[in-house]
């Protein structure tokens, strides 16, 4: 056996300071702006903090950023807790450690926003000097300069006592310089802070650029309970500042649900969407500051008619907290929000018909799929939508005759839109967007019948058989087949002597079988719809169906089982076939050329002939 004695080494992993702060300060935001919202941020902590810790507190909370244009700079300056000299080396310069994480392990519910103890570094993005002077409530007799032009190294000095607070001058580069205009200032930060708790002015404006609360919180913080048409009013008016395409409709109200606190108001856009377009907006605010105004992965996909500016406490964001981590909570939110979306329609629908009949107007085919995701949605809208059909779009309950829903599922036009088109029925559209699965869902529950036109089921169900002797089959197929299966079989109206349909199930196996369909699938989808393709025997893609409800075609078989001959009369009903497959465009121009000219001679021999010379 081997004894040999393994030494094991234990070491520190050497940090190397100026790589990691380039990573810190440059890299870890998408864009320099956010640095200025990290100071904001700072500054906002710093009067929680005051006011959480300085008992007997009278001070008046107040950010005010100022740009000077002529110097380059920008100052943040705030009246919170201020920092001692060595609060500044322990948390302003310790990267990773922040005095404000400490206070939020103690209580988070106070609304602290800062976490990670890196914030401070993105000023360094932003500026080729950052200049801080500040006095702690704490030492309100003692003053300290903090200066650094890279955040590697620093200088702090003594300095005159100011009232108790935190100033940060930023150096401009040059690249950033023309950020140090106050009304670019106001703009970015009535973005980014809008719904920030402690006032923040901008230059020397007497109004704050947060002064407005939103209306969510003016329901909680007021006694007054307002009329349900004031705050609609309210409401629109602040969502219009976060709706830059369209004008919302009406809003719905979010209030906190299971295990997410998520609060705000979604709104319905005007503006007519289709079924697949996503024109879903979420501006998202954690802790009173902008994470996201992208954040619409946090509404349902269904909602691509949806605009919302919801705030929550407890999302977890990412260290940039420009993006949310994936955690119970975000998925706590994203379930709120599909809930209240959808208690919220549900109580348009019943209180206010007027905006309710918009939103369907609006968003008809969206409504349409988002009706197939939820049971409650479809159960709401089951009734109220229109589906567009060969007569319009009409509800499904004008759709439904005899207990069946009729539906195409192709495209093009065919015999069987000619065949409704001549029974007067109408039939859907399947199509378009989600049409099919609505009516098998809204079919099912209402235990009514859907006749998929095309298909061997819907067709089976649509031409019922008629059963003559092989002889006679043989006889009409010579007649008036050319490539199509004929089907002998009984089908309304009377009138017409027969229908080409086109057999969908062969088109799709054709498709599939295709190269260029190959590159637009993917080989996993492919696999699969060739397995479903493989069960579909090889068929001709066209089905005639000859229909022995028809006088012509019942004279013509009494005549055959007479023996008298027809063939002139087989004729020109085989040309009718041509013309009429010509139009719509299952045919080609060679059958129907000789289709018209059978015509034109059939009539000149049969008709004419004796009397035309
Ligand atoms: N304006 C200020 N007034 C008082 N203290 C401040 C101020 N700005 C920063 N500090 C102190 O410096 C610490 C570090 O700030 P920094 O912005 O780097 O991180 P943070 O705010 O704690 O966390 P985050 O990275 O999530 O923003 C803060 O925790 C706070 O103690």
């Amino acid at each position: 056996m081997d004894n040999k004695i393994v030494a094991i080494e234990q070491h520190d992993t050497a940090v190397n300071l100026h790589g990691l702060m380039q990573v810190l300060s440059k890299h870890l935001y998408s864009t320099p702006i956010v640095a200025l919202r990290e100071l904001v941020q700072n500054a906002h902590d710093a009067i929680v903090r005051r006011r959480l810790e300085e008992i007997n507190s009278a001070f008046t909370p107040e950010i005010r950023v100022t740009g000077n244009p002529q110097n380059k700079t920008i100052t943040i300056y705030d009246s919170g807790a201020g920092l001692t000299k060595h609060e500044i080396h322990e948390f302003l310069a310790t990267v990773g450690i922040g005095y404000t994480r400490q206070l939020r392990q103690e209580d988070d519910d106070t609304g602290l926003i800062g976490m990670f103890g890196l914030g401070f570094l993105s000023s360094f993005v932003l500026a080729e000097q950052v200049t801080v002077h500040t006095t702690s409530w704490k030492t309100p007799q003692e003053g300290w300069v903090y200066r650094s032009d890279n955040g590697e190294t620093y200088r702090i000095e003594s300095a005159l006592p100011r009232e108790p607070g935190f100033t940060v001058t930023l150096s401009l580069k040059d690249e950033f310089s023309y950020l140090a205009d106050n009304p670019l200032l106001e703009t970015l930060l009535g973005r980014y802070c809008v719904l920030m708790r402690e006032p923040l002015f901008v230059g020397q404006s007497e109004t704050a650029v947060n002064h407005l609360s939103p209306p969510w919180r003016r329901d909680h913080d007021s006694a007054v309970i307002l009329h349900p048409g004031l705050r609609q009013k309210q409401n629109i008016e602040f969502a219009s500042r976060f709706e830059r395409t369209f004008t919302p409709i009406c809003t719905i109200d979010i209030t906190p649900s299971g295990k997410s606190d998520v609060v705000g108001i979604l709104w319905i856009q005007d503006g007519a969407t289709y079924g697949t377009s996503d024109n879903r907006n979420l501006s998202l605010f954690l802790r009173g500051m902008l994470l996201d105004d992208q954040a619409h992965d946090l509404l349902p996909l269904w909602a691509g008619f949806v605009g919302g500016v919801v705030e929550s406490n407890i999302l977890t964001p990412t260290a940039n907290r420009e993006d949310l981590q994936r955690d119970d909570a975000y998925f706590a939110t994203q379930h709120a929000l599909a809930e209240g979306l959808i208690k919220g329609l549900g109580e348009l629908a019943k209180n206010q018909p007027a905006i309710w009949r918009r939103v369907l107007l609006r968003h008809n085919e969206a409504l349409l799929g988002a009706a197939i995701c939820d049971e409650r949605l479809f159960d709401l809208l089951k009734d109220d939508l229109l589906i567009p059909t060969s007569k319009g779009d009409i509800p499904v309950s004008h759709l439904r005759q005899q207990n069946t829903l009729l539906v195409m599922p192709g495209e093009e036009s065919s015999f069987e839109e000619m065949l409704f088109r001549l029974s007067g029925r109408p039939v859907a559209l399947g199509h378009r967007y989600a049409v099919i699965p609505f009516l098998r869902r809204w079919a099912t529950l209402y235990s009514a019948r859907l006749i998929e036109i095309g298909t061997s089921g819907g067709n089976q169900s649509l031409f019922s058989c008629h059963e003559i002797s092989q002889q006679e089959e043989q006889w009409w197929r010579e007649q008036l087949a050319d490539d199509e299966e004929c089907v002998i079989s009984r089908f309304e109206p009377a009138v017409l002597p027969f229908v080409v349909v086109p057999n969908r199930e062969v088109e799709l196996k054709q498709r599939l079988e295709q190269d260029d369909a190959d590159r637009r699938m993917s080989t996993a989808a492919l696999m699969l719809a060739r397995q479903f393709t493989q069960r579909i025997s090889e068929q001709s893609d066209k089905q005639l169906y000859i229909n022995f409800n028809n006088p012509t075609i019942k004279a013509l078989s009494a005549s055959w089982q007479n023996g008298k001959h027809t063939d002139v009369a087989c004729q020109l009903l085989k040309s009718l076939k041509v013309i009429l497959s010509f139009q719509l465009q299952r045919s080609g121009p060679n059958d129907f050329h000789q289709a018209l000219d059978n015509i034109n001679q059939i009539i000149m021999t049969q008709f004419l002939a004796n009397k035309g010379e």
